[in-house]
């Protein structure tokens, strides 16, 4: 009788995504508690008792900027299943990958979480709505495309030699430098010109001030998705709160989204003047966009969806493809005999560049890959996507994953520093940087399960522009210069733990992406052209 009535008291107020109404009471207290442990169709999933009773536990995790890593520790703890709120599960399970991504589509459809991410309104990252969505991801794919990237590949080489001229300086004065701020820097000029036609001028200005502040936007994002029920309310409210730490979040976000806007403004302005002195149009990312037409209505898309497309472009397209580079160099750097086999691979296998600027993805795709499975490597042991990828379970039979059977309604993810770290996909060396573990058909058989850019119809759009920038901007700066960490004792954090040792992961912090936690320190010094 009890478990009847808990039953048809859960039923009644439990909605996806939402947190249950508050109880009155502490009898009401006790029977919402029971409720929730015992009597909740996913009662038997194991996790933290308060990520049971409510979303703040999950918030609580994303501003400890540990989300990820901690989520990865429950799961070490508890197995392929963590319930980490009221209604969502996170999964190492291998078969999910097939069910809920590469399949997923309507049946799998993004959870509220993401409403968090868009600025005014959705943008494609952001969508839930499946056909819209389908609509708006074929209206941007052609400037994502390979055959388009590799258009824009001179403008990528303008920035590698502003880069390689910073990194000429540093050899000739023999000072250390922060490499992850180089290439932070680097990525988001190069970002400017492939999706706007213009380089934000952060090499050259050598200016901390012209970071778009997408951090800040990327944590307060997850923190208020974490708890769905409350996300609206909370954009609204939180800014007027005298809080610096929150006005500090809130600021960033509006700085990116002045700087879409003004992006967007002077792109569709430059377009028109060319049009009316009969100009060819330089073919940027949004250029493609503010072109492109509704296939069936012929419409095209509002200033409100250019920006808001724009403003994904600058946070989905920066700190990723940066922090990968960072700690791609951060794990060759720790292993210096695979730095090495890199290093005689380009030496051996692609032409000294000469004068050219750099090389092109055509010859790092074609010829040396060995370094391109050191980049797999770095992509599975630091995922910097590492938010959950959460997705709601729509059909009313519920699914099986991993031999369990999930109900309706039930928000199921995979965070992808979790699942590329379980051991029973991955093995118990899965903490160790080993580019060799590819060669093993096994293990070269689970590429398709990595989950570093998704997978699926919601799989990153940016996935070709992001490795074209990291195959050039690796294979040429390890051709022209010869990169060291500097002495534990010279870098700015207290290094005892691990520092030189590649059996530890580096020190990451997360916003839902990962990047290394501390500046990488490093010497240059000119390699001799061979
Ligand atoms: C190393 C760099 C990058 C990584 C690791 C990465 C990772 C990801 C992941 C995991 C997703 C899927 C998210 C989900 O399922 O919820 C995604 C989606 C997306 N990414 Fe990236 N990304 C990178 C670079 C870029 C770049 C350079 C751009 C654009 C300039 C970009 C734009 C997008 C967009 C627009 C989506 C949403 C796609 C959709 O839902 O259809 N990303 N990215």
């Amino acid at each position: 009788m009890l478990r009847a009535n808990a039953i048809s008291s859960f039923t009644a107020f439990h909605q996806p995504g939402r947190d249950p109404p508050a109880p009155i009471g502490w009898r009401g207290a006790v029977f919402f508690v029971d409720v929730v442990r015992v009597f909740h169709p996913l009662a038997k999933y194991p996790g933290p008792f308060l990520a049971s009773l409510t979303d703040l536990w999950q918030v609580s995790e994303f501003l400890s900027l540990k989300q990820p890593y901690n989520l990865t520790e429950l799961h070490e703890k508890y197995g392929q299943f963590v319930r980490y709120g009221p209604d969502k599960l996170s999964t190492t399970a291998e078969d999910v990958i097939p069910i809920l991504y590469q399949k997923g589509g309507r049946m799998f459809p993004k959870t509220e979480f993401y409403d968090a991410y868009g600025a005014a309104h959705p943008n494609v990252f952001g969508m839930r709505d499946e056909p819209m969505h389908s609509i708006r991801r074929r209206h941007m794919s052609h400037s994502f495309s390979i055959t388009s990237v590799k258009k824009m590949e001179p403008y990528l080489d303008e920035n590698i030699t502003i880069l390689k001229n910073r990194l000429s300086r540093y050899c000739n004065t023999g000072e250390a430098f922060d490499l992850k701020r180089l290439f932070h820097f680097y990525v988001i000029d190069v970002l400017g010109e492939l999706a706007f036609a213009q380089s934000f001028g952060v090499q050259e200005a050598d200016d901390e001030s012209l970071v778009p502040p997408v951090v800040e936007h990327s944590l307060l994002a997850a923190a208020t998705g974490a708890w769905p029920s409350m996300t609206f309310k909370l954009k609204r409210w939180l800014p007027k709160l005298p809080v610096r730490g929150l006005r500090k979040l809130f600021e960033g976000r509006a700085a990116c989204a002045k700087l879409a806007a003004d992006c967007v403004r002077r792109r569709v302005a430059a377009l028109q003047e060319g049009e009316k002195a009969g100009n060819e149009h330089r073919k940027d990312i949004l250029t493609s966009l503010i072109l492109a037409e509704h296939p069936d209505t012929g419409e095209r898309l509002t200033q409100a969806d250019l920006e808001t497309e724009a403003f994904g472009f600058i946070i989905a397209g920066t700190h990723t493809t940066s922090a990968t580079t960072s700690l791609l160099f951060y794990h060759l750097l720790h292993s210096p005999e695979i730095m090495a086999k890199c290093v005689a691979e380009i030496d051996d296998r692609l032409q000294p560049l000469l004068n050219r600027p750099a090389y092109s993805v055509t010859e790092v795709e074609s010829s040396i890959p060995y370094l391109r499975q050191c980049i797999k490597e770095n992509f599975r042991i630091t995922p910097v996507f590492t938010m959950p990828l959460a997705r709601r379970v729509m059909d009313p039979q519920g699914v099986v994953i991993g031999g369990e059977h999930i109900p309706q309604g039930t928000s199921v993810a995979v965070c992808n520093h979790a699942f590329h770290h379980n051991p029973a996909v991955w093995g118990d060396d899965h903490n160790i940087f080993d580019p060799s573990r590819w060669d093993k058909p096994e293990t070269a058989a689970r590429s398709r399960y990595l989950m570093h850019f998704g997978l699926g119809g919601r799989q990153c759009i940016g996935k070709t522009v992001a490795q074209t920038n990291i195959y050039k901007l690796s294979s040429t700066l390890l051709r022209e210069f010869a990169l060291e960490l500097v002495e534990a004792s010279e870098q700015p954090v207290d290094v005892e733990k691990g520092f030189f040792n590649r059996h530890h992961l580096p020190e990451l912090v997360s916003v839902g992406i990962s990047d290394l936690k501390y500046p990488l320190m490093v010497r240059a010094k000119k390699r001799v052209s061979s």
